[in-house]
């Protein structure tokens, strides 16, 4: 029997499933993990199908986050699969790589030349590409022929009209591939792929994806194609985040250039690391943490403010989305705020009352919400579950069954 491995690689944690491929069509789950804490107290975890635990293994504080710890880290998964694996072998492994810039629209095998195209992205989105593209390295050192496929975030967002794409400098820049993109595509390609079965009238219609987890943004997406969003040339643009500061004038970098004598990668570690919920509270960049200090502290006013800005940018994002939409028949929140967090739900609906939109409370705050808006609403409300290796498990067997075509490399 052959397995597939799909790793979805984030800037401090790293995903996993494998599966098993019963026929050309389906396949069954054999286990999970995660990798957290990388570059921090780097911990390892997996359970097979039934949640039952298969390992966990944890570092300590002195790890440091390398790029050599990274591989540590990727060979220790891999020792630990072989085992796991027993006869079965290992068809394909498929990643997700961040950033695939204006070339790479579909899911990628990966070769040398393809490897040094995505490397020469790596500026574009610094806190990301270096992980997405550490476990390929180390996977084709340890295993030589195993096919490698990268499925890209950016895809999704290809269908964005020019207008969207478009930064207003002068056009030479876009020509150099200076421009909007967007991320988060694996997991909105899976929020439009079940609206179409789960309510066929949003999968029709016009929907804002509020995608919140650490990295944060929105999809404007009409009858299933994906015609605006938040995020941008790089993944820092948009909604407040974790420690990313979101939407910011470029005023504000220019001045701490001349004014503060600061550098880019002064400035960088500010915006992507410095920012966000951490930077405006003081106190983290996790929303659970933050949420609890809250409690603890009476209302703290450094978490207040930061969780009113982080909601206030959702609210004024989605009615910049609604306009590109020429108006909305759907929200859909997900990812880990936006699938656990129900006090951040109620306070964005409620701010968008005013777009006919009416929350069941009661739904909203059920241990499993799915529809959390009431028959009167004018608008679908949802929560959605996201599941980005579903996603890249269908484009990995799109490829080794050779129905996705390979780009031509020049
Ligand atoms: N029960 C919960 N309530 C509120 N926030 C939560 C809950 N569970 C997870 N989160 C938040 O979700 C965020 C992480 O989301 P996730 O989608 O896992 O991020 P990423 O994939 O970008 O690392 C963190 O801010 C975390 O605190
Ligand atoms: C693109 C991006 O922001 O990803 P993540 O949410 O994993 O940080
Ligand atoms: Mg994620």
């Amino acid at each position: 029997m052959d397995a597939i491995l799909v790793l979805n690689s984030g800037s401090s944690s790293m995903k996993f499933s494998l599966f098993e491929i019963e026929d050309e069509h389906t396949s069954k789950q054999l286990a999970c993990g995660l990798l957290e804490g990388i570059g921090t107290e780097p911990y390892f975890k997996a359970v097979n199908a039934e949640g039952k635990l298969l390992v966990e293994k944890s570092w300590g504080k002195a790890s440091v986050g390398t790029h050599q710890e990274r591989e540590h880290l990727v060979s220790y998964i891999d020792e630990w699969l072989e085992n796991f694996l027993g006869e079965k072998t290992l068809r394909a492994v498929g990643h997700r790589v961040v950033h695939g810039g204006a070339k790479y629209i579909q899911p990628t095998i990966i070769t040398d030349e393809v490897l040094l195209e995505l490397e020469r992205l790596t500026p574009f989105v610094p806190l990301h590409q270096p992980g997405s593209l550490a476990p390929i390295y180390t996977l084709r050192k340890k295993r030589k022929d195993l096919l490698q496929i990268a499925c890209f975030d950016t895809s999704f967002h290809h269908t964005m009209p020019d207008v969207a794409k478009r930064l207003a400098i002068p056009r030479r820049y876009f020509d150099s591939d200076i421009r909007r993109y967007g991320f988060h595509g694996l997991s909105y390609q899976y929020i439009a792929d079940q609206l179409k079965h789960i309510s066929p009238k949003l999968a029709k219609g016009r929907v804002v994806v509020a995608h919140l987890g650490n990295g944060a943004s929105l999809c404007a997406i009409k009858e299933g194609i994906g015609i605006e969003t938040t995020m941008s040339f790089t993944a820092l643009d948009g909604l407040v985040m974790g420690t990313r500061c979101g939407r910011i004038d470029p005023g504000v970098l220019l001045y701490m250039m001349r004014e503060q004598n600061l550098n880019a990668d002064q400035i960088s570690d500010l915006l992507y690391r410095q920012s966000g919920l951490l930077g405006v509270s003081g106190i983290s960049n996790d929303m659970r943490e933050l949420r609890q200090f809250q409690r603890e502290n009476n209302d703290s006013l450094p978490a207040k403010e930061a969780l009113d800005l982080f909601s206030y940018r959702i609210v004024c994002e989605i009615g910049s989305l609604v306009a590109a939409l020429g108006g909305l028949d759907g929200i859909v929140f997900t990812a880990g705020i936006g699938e656990n967090d129900a006090e951040l739900r109620e306070r964005v609906c409620h701010s968008l009352a005013w777009l006919g939109i009416e929350l069941d409370v009661a739904a909203n705050n059920s241990g499993k919400p799915e529809v959390i808006s009431t028959k009167n609403s004018q608008i679908e409300v949802r929560v959605i579950r996201t599941n980005e290796e579903q996603v890249m498990l269908k484009e990995i067997i799109g490829v080794i069954n050779g129905v996705v075509a390979q780009p031509v490399l020049n």
